[in-house]
C-alpha cells in the first residue's frame, strides 16, 4: 500500500515535474516569442520613425525645392513682365513721379502703355500696373471724384509728356468745377467746356471723326493730333441725343485718334472701353489686370504738372525742333539697290514722318535754290548722308564741286586730322571759285562716262540703266550724282568755258537721265538760274526743285511757297515747281562735324577692298612735282635710248586725273619753250619741273645760264639736282653734244648775245638742243628775237604767267590773243603743235622753300 502510494506519489510527482517542465518550456518559448515580438515591434517602431523622419525630410526638401522654383519662376516672370513693362511704357509714360521727366518718342514709334500704379505680387518687388490709352482705348473711371481726378491728372501728364508738344489736344468737360479740376493743364491751351457745352462739344468731336475718316479713305496717313476728351460728370444726365453722340464717339473714336476719359459717366460697352474702379482710396481693380489689385500711384505734384505745361507751351510757341541727321539713316546700311533710282529722305514733315526725295528716271535732276545762309550746304550734307547710308559704293558715286569760297566738301575726303573718306565720293572740288576750268573738266569726265555707258547700253540693246544692269549683272554701273554748288559761277562769264559748260550740261541733263547720271545744281543767286533760263531745254530736265526759304525762281512764278516757309525748312517739288505739288520738309542740322565724322568712319570701315581715295582738287593748294617726274637712282648713261620726243612736265593740268601737262620736245624746228612773266618763283618752278622731268626720262645734258640774280639760287639748286648739268655765264660758251641738250635760260631778256640766242632757238631743236627760257615779257622776248618785226616762229610753246591775254597776241594764231586774265599760281600753256586753245595749268612747286 505504502509502496503503491509511494509509487503513486512518485508518478504524480513525475507528472507534476513533467508538467512543470513542460510549463517552463512553454513559458520559455512564450517569453522568447514575446522577446522576439518586442524586438520586432521595436524594429517596426524604429523603421516607422525613420520612415517618418525621412518623409518629413523629403517633404521639407521638396517644399523648399518648390518654393525655390516658385521664387525663381516668379522672379523670372516678374523680371520679364518688368522688362516688357519698361518697353511698353518708356520714359515719361512709365517713370515714377520722383524720377519723372518728359521724354521725346522715337520717330515713327507708336504710343505705348501708361502707368497708373503697381501690382503687388507676394513679396517680390511690385510690378508697374500699365493701361493703354492713345491709339488703343477709352477709359471709364469709377470712384470718389477727388481720387479719380488725381488718377486722370497722372494719366494726362504721362500721355502729354511721352508725346511731342502739340501731338495731344485736350478737351475737358467739367460742369461742376468749371475747368478748375484740371486747371494746371491750362497753359497748353486746352478747351474747357462748361455746363451747357456738352452737346455742341460732342457734335464737334463727331464731326472731327468724320473728317479724319475722310482723309483715311483718301489713303492719307492721319496727321491730326490725338484728341483726348475728359468728361468729369457727377451725374449721368445726358439727353438721348448726347448719349447717342457719346456712343458714336465711343465706337469710332479710337481708330481716329479720339479718346474719352470719363468719370461719372457710363460709356457704352465696346472692346475699346477699359474700366477702372476704385476698391479703396489707394487701390483699384481694372479690366486689364484681372484679379490683381492695383496699388494706385499718388497724383503727380501740382508744381510738376504746371512746370511741364509751361515748358511745353514754350516749346510749342518756339516751334518743333528740327529733325536729327541720324533720323535719315536706314536701319541697315547699304542695303538698297540703285537699279531703278535713288530714294532718300532729306528731312521730315511736321508730323515727324520722313520725306523721301526721288532721283532716277523721273525726276532725273535737281535744282536747289536759296539765298546765302538759307541752308543749301546743310541740305546737301543731309541728302548725301541719306544717300550714302542707303547705297554702297558699287551702287552710287558722287562727284562734288563747290564754287563757293570755302571747303564745304572737304569733310568727305581724307584730311590731316581724319584719314577717312566717304566711300562713294570719286571726286571733290573745293575752293574752285577761281578755277572754272576744273568744273569744265568734271563735266567733260562725266560726258565721257555718259558715252561709255551709252555704248555699253547699245551693245546689249538697253535703253536705260536698269536694263543695262539687268543685261550685264556683273558690270559695275553705279548711279552717278554730280553736285555743283554755286553752279552759276561756272556758267557766268561769256567765254569759252561757259559755252562748253552749258553744252556739256545740256547733254548730261538730256541723256544722263537714262544712263544713271544725275545732276544736282545749287545756287544762291537768281542769276545762276537765269543763266539757265535762256536754255529751256536744259531747265526743263530739272524737274525736281528744292526751294529754301526766300528762294526765288526755283518754283513756278505762281508758286509762292518758298516765301512763307520758316527757317530750316524746304519746299520739295517734283513737278518742276508747279503750285500744288509742294511738300514742305523740315531739314535736320547736318553741320555737326563730330556727328558727321562718326557716320563717315562707319561707312569708311565698311568700304570694299580696292575702294580708292577720292580725287581732291583744292584750288588753294599748290601741287608738288610728283616724285616720278624727278630723276632718281643712277644717272642714265649715253647708251640708254632716248625717246624721240621726251616730254617736259610744266605743271598740273586742271583735269579730273590731275595729269601733268607735258611739252614734247622732238627734233623739229620751234621745239623751244618760253616762260613769260615777272613772277620769278613760278618761272623758276616751271623751268625746274621741265628740267627735272626731262632728266628723269633718259640721258640728257643741261646747260644753265642765269641773268637774274633773284633767280640765281633756284638755278644753282637745279644744277645741283640734275644728274648732268653745267653752269654757264654766257650762251656763247655752250658745248655741242650728241645727247639731248637742254639750255635753261633764266631771264634771257637780260642776256647780251642776242644773235647766239637766235641761232640756238632756230637751229638747236633739229640738233636736239632745245631752249627752255624765261623772258619777263613778250616785248622783251620779241627784242631777243630781233625787235618789232621779228618772227616768233622759233618759240613753238609758251607758258604765260602774269601776262595779259592781249599781250600774247604775237604768239597766238587767233587775232587779239587768248582770253586770259592772270591769276596767282596759274599759268596759260600753249603748244602750237597740239593746242587749238591754250590750257590753264598749275605750276608745280618744285622746292617748297623756293631757294
Ligand atoms: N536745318 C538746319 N538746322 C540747324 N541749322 C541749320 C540748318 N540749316 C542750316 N543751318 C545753319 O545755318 C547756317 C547756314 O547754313 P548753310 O551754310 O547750309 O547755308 P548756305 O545756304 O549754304 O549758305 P551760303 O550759301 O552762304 O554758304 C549754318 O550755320 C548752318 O549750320
Amino acid at each position: 500500500m505504502g509502496s503503491y502510494r509511494n509509487a503513486l506519489v512518485a508518478v504524480v510527482r513525475q507528472e507534476l515535474a513533467d508538467a512543470r517542465g513542460a510549463a517552463r518550456a512553454v513559458l520559455a518559448a512564450a517569453e522568447t516569442a514575446r522577446g522576439e515580438a518586442q524586438h520586432r515591434r521595436r524594429l517596426v517602431r524604429d523603421a516607422y520613425s525613420t520612415c517618418l523622419h525621412q518623409l518629413a525630410e523629403a517633404r521639407d526638401s521638396t517644399r523648399r525645392d518648390i518654393q525655390r522654383r516658385y521664387q525663381y519662376e516668379t522672379a523670372k516672370l516678374a523680371g520679364n513682365v518688368r522688362r516688357l513693362a519698361a518697353l511698353s511704357a518708356t520714359g515719361a509714360a512709365g517713370a515714377p513721379w520722383r524720377l519723372w521727366a518728359p521724354s521725346e518718342p522715337e520717330r515713327g514709334s507708336r504710343p505705348g502703355l501708361i502707368r497708373v500704379g503697381t501690382l503687388a505680387l507676394d513679396d517680390s518687388a511690385p510690378l508697374p500696373a500699365l493701361i493703354p490709352l492713345l491709339d488703343a482705348a477709352h477709359l471709364e473711371l469709377t470712384g470718389p471724384a477727388p481720387i479719380v481726378d488725381g488718377i486722370i491728372t497722372g494719366l494726362l501728364l504721362r500721355s502729354l509728356g511721352s508725346t511731342r508738344p502739340g501731338d495731344v489736344q485736350l478737351t475737358v468737360y467739367d460742369p461742376e468745377a468749371l475747368g478748375g479740376t484740371l486747371a494746371s493743364f491750362a497753359p497748353l491751351g486746352i478747351s474747357f467746356v462748361g455746363p451747357g457745352g456738352l452737346g455742341p462739344m460732342l457734335d464737334e468731336v463727331v464731326e472731327h471723326i468724320c473728317r479724319v475718316n475722310e482723309t483715311v479713305l483718301n489713303d492719307a496717313p492721319r496727321t491730326d493730333p490725338w484728341r483726348v476728351v475728359v468728361l468729369l460728370a457727377d451725374v449721368d444726365d445726358l439727353t438721348d441725343g448726347q448719349r447717342a453722340q457719346l456712343d458714336r464717339i465711343t465706337r469710332t473714336g479710337v481708330a481716329c485718334g479720339v479718346h474719352l476719359i470719363a468719370r461719372g459717366l457710363r460709356l457704352t460697352d465696346h472692346p475699346s472701353v477699359l474700366r477702372l474702379w476704385l476698391t479703396t482710396d489707394q487701390t483699384a481693380g481694372c479690366d486689364v489686370t484681372g484679379d490683381l489689385e492695383i496699388r494706385l500711384d499718388p497724383p503727380p505734384p501740382t508744381d510738376q504738372v504746371v512746370a511741364f505745361c509751361r515748358a511745353t507751351a514754350e516749346r510749342m510757341r518756339a516751334g518743333p525742333p528740327p529733325a536729327q541727321l541720324a533720323d535719315l539713316q536706314p536701319a541697315t546700311l547699304w542695303a538698297e539697290s540703285s537699279k531703278d533710282g535713288l530714294t532718300a529722305p532729306i528731312g521730315d514733315s511736321t508730323d515727324g514722318s520722313l520725306v523721301d526725295v526721288p532721283l532716277g528716271d523721273d525726276p532725273p535732276h535737281a535744282l536747289i535754290g536759296g539765298p546765302s545762309g538759307s541752308g543749301k550746304t546743310n541740305l546737301i550734307y543731309s541728302w548725301l548722308a541719306a544717300l550714302a547710308t542707303r547705297y554702297g559704293p558699287s551702287e552710287l558715286a558722287f562727284y562734288l564741286l563747290d564754287f563757293k569760297e570755302g571747303v564745304s566738301f572737304a569733310r568727305f575726303v581724307p584730311g590731316p586730322r581724319d584719314p577717312s573718306w566717304l566711300p562713294q565720293v570719286r571726286l571733290a572740288g573745293i575752293n574752285v571759285n577761281g578755277d572754272r576750268e576744273f568744273g569744265l573738266a568734271m563735266l567733260r569726265h562725266l560726258a565721257e562716262e555718259l558715252r561709255t555707258r551709252a555704248q555699253a547700253a547699245k551693245r546689249v540693246d538697253a535703253t536705260k540703266l536698269s536694263e543695262l544692269r539687268a543685261e550685264d549683272p556683273t558690270g559695275v554701273w553705279p548711279r552717278i550724282v554730280a553736285v555743283i554748288d554755286e553752279f552759276q559761277v561756272l556758267l557766268g562769264g561769256r567765254d569759252a568755258v561757259a559755252d562748253e559748260a552749258v553744252t556739256l550740261l545740256e547733254d548730261l541733263a538730256r541723256r544722263g537721265r537714262s544712263q544713271g547720271i544725275h545732276l544736282i545744281l545749287a545756287s544762291q543767286d537768281v542769276s545762276g538760274i537765269e543763266a539757265l533760263w535762256g536754255r529751256s531745254g536744259l531747265v526743263g530736265q530739272f524737274t525736281l526743285r528744292i526751294a529754301l526759304p526766300k528762294a526765288r525762281r526755283i518754283l513756278a512764278d505762281n508758286n509762292l511757297a518758298a516765301a512763307v516757309i520758316p527757317r530750316h525748312h524746304a519746299v520739295v517739288n517734283t513737278e518742276s515747281g508747279t503750285a500744288g505739288a509742294n511738300v514742305v520738309v523740315r531739314l535736320p542740322d547736318a553741320g555737326d562735324r563730330l556727328v558727321w565724322r562718326t557716320l563717315q568712319r562707319r561707312l569708311w570701315r565698311m568700304r570694299p577692298d580696292g575702294c580708292e581715295e577720292p580725287r581732291l582738287f583744292d584750288g588753294d593748294a599748290v601741287p608738288r612735282l610728283p616724285p616720278s617726274c624727278r630723276p632718281a637712282g643712277p644717272v642714265p648713261d649715253a647708251t640708254t635710248p632716248v625717246g624721240s620726243s621726251p616730254g617736259a612736265v610744266l605743271g598740273e593740268r586742271i583735269d579730273v586725273a590731275a595729269r601733268p601737262a607735258r611739252l614734247r620736245l622732238g627734233r623739229m624746228p620751234g621745239r623751244n619753250l618760253a616762260v613769260l612773266g615777272t613772277r620769278t618763283d613760278e618761272a623758276c618752278d616751271v623751268l625746274a619741273a621741265a628740267a627735272l622731268s626731262l632728266a628723269a626720262q633718259g640721258p640728257a645734258h643741261f646747260s644753265v645760264v642765269c641773268f637774274d640774280p633773284d633767280a640765281g639760287r633756284a638755278a644753282a639748286r637745279l644744277v645741283a639736282e640734275l644728274p648732268s648739268a653745267d653752269w654757264y655765264d654766257d650762251l656763247a660758251e655752250l658745248p655741242l653734244l650728241d645727247i639731248p641738250h637742254y639750255v635753261l635760260g633764266y631771264a634771257l631778256d637780260a642776256g647780251t648775245d642776242a644773235a647766239g640766242l637766235r641761232r640756238l632757238l632756230t637751229d638747236g631743236p633739229e640738233q636736239r638742243t632745245h631752249v627752255l627760257g624765261w623772258w619777263r615779257s613778250v616785248a622783251r622776248l620779241r627784242d631777243s628775237l630781233g625787235g618789232p618785226g621779228a618772227r616768233l616762229d622759233p618759240i613753238g610753246a609758251w607758258v604765260a604767267l602774269d601776262v595779259q591775254g592781249a599781250d600774247l597776241a604775237p604768239l597766238y594764231p587767233q587775232p587779239g590773243g587768248p582770253a586770259w586774265y592772270p591769276r596767282a599760281r596759274r599759268a596759260l600753256f600753249f603748244d602750237r603743235s597740239v593746242h587749238r586753245t591754250p590750257e590753264v595749268i598749275i605750276p608745280y612747286e618744285v622746292n617748297s622753300d623756293h631757294t
